[in-house]
C-alpha cells in the first residue's frame, strides 16, 4: 500500500434548479471517461478553499465562493492513495465551460447514479442523496404502543432510515408491529429495513439489514434492486463481502465505547478511515454516536451515524 496521500479537493456546484455539475475525465488522464465533481490536487501550502477556487478557475473558468464541507473520502486505488475533500460551492461568477476539452453535464441529484464515477465518489453521491442518520430501534419491551409512539417521534424529528430489530418477538406480534412501523415510515417517506430473516422482510415489503454473521451466508445479493440491502460490518473482510453482494450501505463500528459494552474501547476514527479506504460502499459509523458527531463522521468518509439511544426518545 502506497503511503503518500494525494490531497484532492472537489466542488458540488448546484444551479437554481438543483442540478449538479459533473465533468468528464479526458482520455489522456487516469480513469478516462469517468464523470467527477470538478476539482483537482492541492498544491503544497495551499488551503483546500484556495485549491478549489484555483482548480475551478483553471478547469471551468468560474470564480467561486467555497462553502461548507460535504464529506471527505479516503480512498485506496490500485496505484495511489487519496483523500477527496468535497465542498459545496455557494456562489460563482461566470459560465462554466470545459476549458480543458472536457465534457460537462448538469445532472439532477436523483440522476447522479446514471453516471459512471470513480469509486471515491460513491460515498459523495450517497451523502448528497440519502440520510445522514440511521436509527436502529431498541426492542419493543412489552408496550407496542409506546414503541410505535417513539418511532413516530423519531420520524417527526427527521429520521428517514430505520433498522427494526424485534428479537424474541413471537410471529404474530412481529408481523403486526412490522406492518404498523412500515405504515408510519411510509407516511413520512422514510425507508425501513428489517434486521432478521430475508423472507420475513421481503414478505412485509421492508428492506433487509444483515448481521455481520448473516452477511457471509450469501453469495449474491438476496433482494431485488429496488429493495434496500444493508449490513453490519466490523472489519475489512465484512466490508469486502458487503461490496461483493451489492449492499446499498453498511454500518461499521463500534467507533466509540457504547453504554451496552462499557470498558470496551471502540476502533476510533483513524481505524475507521483506514477501513473506509478499502471499499466504496456508503458507511454509517456506529457505536456511541450522537448527532453532533456527524461532522466528524463526514470528515472520515462516513455517510453519517447509526445509533439507538441518541436517535430514540422512547
Ligand atoms: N476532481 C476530482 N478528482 C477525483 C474525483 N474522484 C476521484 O477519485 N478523483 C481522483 C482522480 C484523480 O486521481 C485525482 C484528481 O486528480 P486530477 O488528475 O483531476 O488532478 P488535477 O485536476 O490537479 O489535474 P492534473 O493537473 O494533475 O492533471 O482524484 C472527483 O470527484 N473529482
Ligand atoms: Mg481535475
Amino acid at each position: 500500500m502506497s503511503e503518500r496521500v494525494i490531497e484532492v479537493v472537489a466542488g458540488v456546484i448546484t444551479d437554481k434548479r438543483g442540478r449538479i455539475l459533473l465533468s468528464r475525465r479526458t482520455p489522456n488522464r487516469d480513469m478516462p471517461g469517468l464523470w467527477e465533481f470538478p476539482g483537482g490536487k492541492r498544491e503544497a501550502g495551499e488551503t483546500p478553499e484556495a485549491a478549489l477556487a484555483r482548480e475551478l478557475d483553471e478547469e471551468l473558468g468560474i470564480r467561486v465562493t467555497v462553502g461548507a464541507p460535504l464529506i471527505t473520502v479516503p480512498q485506496q486505488y490500485p496505484s495511489k492513495r487519496l483523500r477527496l475533500d468535497v465542498r459545496h460551492v455557494v456562489h460563482w461568477d461566470g459560465v462554466p465551460r470545459g476549458r480543458e476539452g472536457q465534457a460537462l453535464a448538469w445532472v439532477a441529484s436523483d440522476k447522479l447514479g446514471r453516471y459512471s464515477m470513480p469509486p471515491a465518489d460513491l460515498p459523495v453521491v450517497a451523502a448528497l442523496q440519502t440520510p445522514d442518520r440511521y436509527l436502529v430501534t431498541p426492542p419493543p419491551g412489552d408496550d407496542d404502543a409506546a414503541w410505535l409512539h417513539a418511532l413516530d417521534d423519531a420520524l417527526r424529528a427527521g429520521i428517514r432510515r430505520v433498522q427494526v430489530r424485534l428479537p424474541g418477538v413471537p410471529d404474530d406480534r412481529r408481523r403486526t408491529l412490522l406492518q404498523q412501523a412500515l405504515a408510519r415510515c411510509h407516511r413520512r417517506d422514510a425507508r425501513l429495513l428489517f434486521n432478521g430473516a430475508v423472507e420475513i422482510a421481503l414478505a412485509a415489503g421492508a428492506g433487509v439489514h444483515l448481521t455481520s454473521t448473516a452477511l457471509h451466508d450469501h453469495a449474491d445479493r438476496p433482494v431485488p434492486a429496488g429493495t434496500l440491502l444493508a449490513a453490519s460490518c466490523h472489519d475489512a473482510r465484512d466490508l469486502a463481502q458487503a461490496t461483493r453482494i451489492g449492499c446499498d450501505f453498511v454500518v461499521l463500528g463500534p467507533v466509540a465505547e457504547t453504554d451496552s459494552h462499557p470498558g470496551q474501547p471502540g476502533i476510533g476514527w483513524t481505524a475507521f478511515a483506514q477501513l473506509r479506504e478499502t471499499c466504496a460502499v456508503p458507511i454509517y459509523a456506529i457505536g456511541g454516536m450522537m448527532p453532533n458527531d456527524i461532522p466528524e463522521a463526514r470528515r472520515h468518509g462516513a455517510q453519517g451515524i447509526a445509533a439507538i439511544r441518541s436517535l430514540w426518545s422512547g
